[in-house]
């Protein structure tokens, strides 16, 4: 069963936890759809962490067209939500084309970062699910640093949430802010809160899967690594060197022959 909006919103007033994982490609994106994630975002974080981009700000709606449709042709239960990346969004005219682009390669629902009241109102008039992003906006902060620590930056929060929720957004995202803003904003809204780097009190969690994978090369305090891709790959790449240089890659079991009868007119 494909999950939807619905069961994402029963999940929060039950007190279940949304499990969301980015993915970028089929074979992950297979993986998390059959252990039971219920978001899949193939984030503009796919810019950093797969295409070596140097900043979120050089990721193109077609990047993630293109990311989007392998994703999609490996999931039939997950919920998927596509970034809408920096400058594709500007005016309601043009964030509606990006959407209606990324909608049409796969995703169920398209993200944007900050109060972009107008651009969100003509989405949502046109029938497109959005999700919200709040706290650090990666497209346009390019220092990670904790938002909404103080009483002033933390009420702004709150404020731009519940603004959002009013304008029809179908979730929001928190990134990176105090533990206890996240419980406020989540205890204060009906839609979901997905967090990352936000505390345990959001309806959900999300990460990058490069962080959990352990495929980033560094630990980041927000995120838990529970595999180390870095060692174990340079391992596999270093014997599979080794044994074409020593000549013990391919053996026997890894050839084909001909019979001697054809064989015998080449020679
Ligand atoms: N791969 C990876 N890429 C990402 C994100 C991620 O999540 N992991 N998230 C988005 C960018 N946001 C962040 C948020 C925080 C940090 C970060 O570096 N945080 C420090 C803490 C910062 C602080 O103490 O103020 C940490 O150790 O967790 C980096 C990128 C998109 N790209
Ligand atoms: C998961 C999240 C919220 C992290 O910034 C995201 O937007 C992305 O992956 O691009
Ligand atoms: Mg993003």
């Amino acid at each position: 069963m494909k999950k939807d909006l619905s069961y994402l919103l029963a999940k929060k007033q039950n007190h279940q936890k949304i499990v969301a994982l980015t993915a970028y490609d089929y074979p992950t994106a297979l993986l998390e759809d059959k252990t039971g994630v219920d978001i899949i975002f193939v984030g503009d974080s796919v810019g950093t962490n797969i295409l070596g981009y140097d900043s979120e700000q050089e990721v193109t709606v077609d990047d993630i067209a293109h990311h989007l449709k392998a994703v999609r042709r490996g999931v039939s239960q997950a919920y998927i939500l596509g970034d809408l990346p920096y400058n594709s969004y500007e005016t309601p005219e043009q964030a509606l084309d990006n959407a209606k682009k990324l909608l049409a390669h796969g995703a169920d629902i398209v993200k944007l970062e900050g109060v972009r009241e107008k651009v969100i109102k003509h989405l949502i008039d046109h029938d497109i699910k959005v999700c919200g992003h709040l706290g650090l906006l990666p497209q346009t902060q390019q220092q990670k640093r904790v938002q909404g620590k103080t009483f002033e930056q933390a009420k702004t929060i709150i404020e731009d949430a519940i603004a959002l929720e009013k304008l029809g957004i179908s979730m929001l995202v928190l990134e990176l802010i105090p533990e206890e803003l996240g419980q406020i904003v989540t205890e204060k809204l009906s839609i979901p809160t997905i967090g990352i780097g936000s505390g345990r009190f959001t309806d959900g969690q999300v990460l990058i899967v490069n962080d959990i994978l352990g495929i980033t090369p560094r630990k980041l305090k927000l995120a838990k690594t529970y595999q180390d891709y870095q060692t174990l790959t340079a391992q596999a790449i270093q014997k599979y060197k080794e044994d074409v240089e020593q000549n013990l890659f391919p053996t026997e079991e890894n050839v084909w022959h001909m019979a001697e009868e054809e064989l015998k007119h080449l020679r």
